[in-house]
């Protein structure tokens, strides 16, 4: 499985610890995101991600700023890609499974790393459950 990742200077400590994660896990990763902590603008990685997703090129994106409110506005500009910002474990796990969210959108100024790495390893373990949750998901892009 294909994940696709990108952060801005509010996140390469966050962006290392869940790169660690995703490779220990065995899952590819494609790095968008900035390892320094100068000032750089979400908008450029986070359409990096969402067209991964789009694409096909990634199975699920991992996007990181700040608030994470910049990076799920960009994300979700594209039809297939379903954004989702979670700031702990049980609304990570929600939106995969109500929502069918295929890219993550973490807060690292308001998150901790641990937190935001099981919020990324529940993300990833979580099925979209189906059923009455489809019908909802198809009226998204409608
Ligand atoms: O949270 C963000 C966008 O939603 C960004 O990651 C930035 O952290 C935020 O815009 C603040 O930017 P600053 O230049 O670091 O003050």
């Amino acid at each position: 499985m294909k994940i696709s990742l990108g952060n801005d200077h509010a996140g390469p400590d966050y962006k290392k610890a869940i790169v660690e994660t995703l490779e220990k896990r065995g899952y590819q990763v494609n790095n968008h995101g900035t390892d320094s902590s100068e000032s750089v603008d979400y908008p450029d990685f986070a359409h990096l991600v969402a067209q991964d997703v789009e694409n096909g090129v990634a199975d699920l994106g991992v996007v990181i700023c700040g608030s994470a409110q910049g990076v799920s506005m960009t994300v979700n500009k594209y039809s297939e890609v379903r954004g989702a910002v979670c700031w702990n474990k049980e609304i990570a796990e929600l939106s995969r499974e109500h929502n069918n969210a295929n890219v993550i959108c973490i807060p690292a100024r308001f998150t901790s790393i641990p937190q935001a790495v099981s919020m990324v390893e529940t993300f990833l373990d979580t099925d979209f459950a189906g059923g009455r949750h489809e019908r909802r998901v198809g009226k998204i892009s409608r």
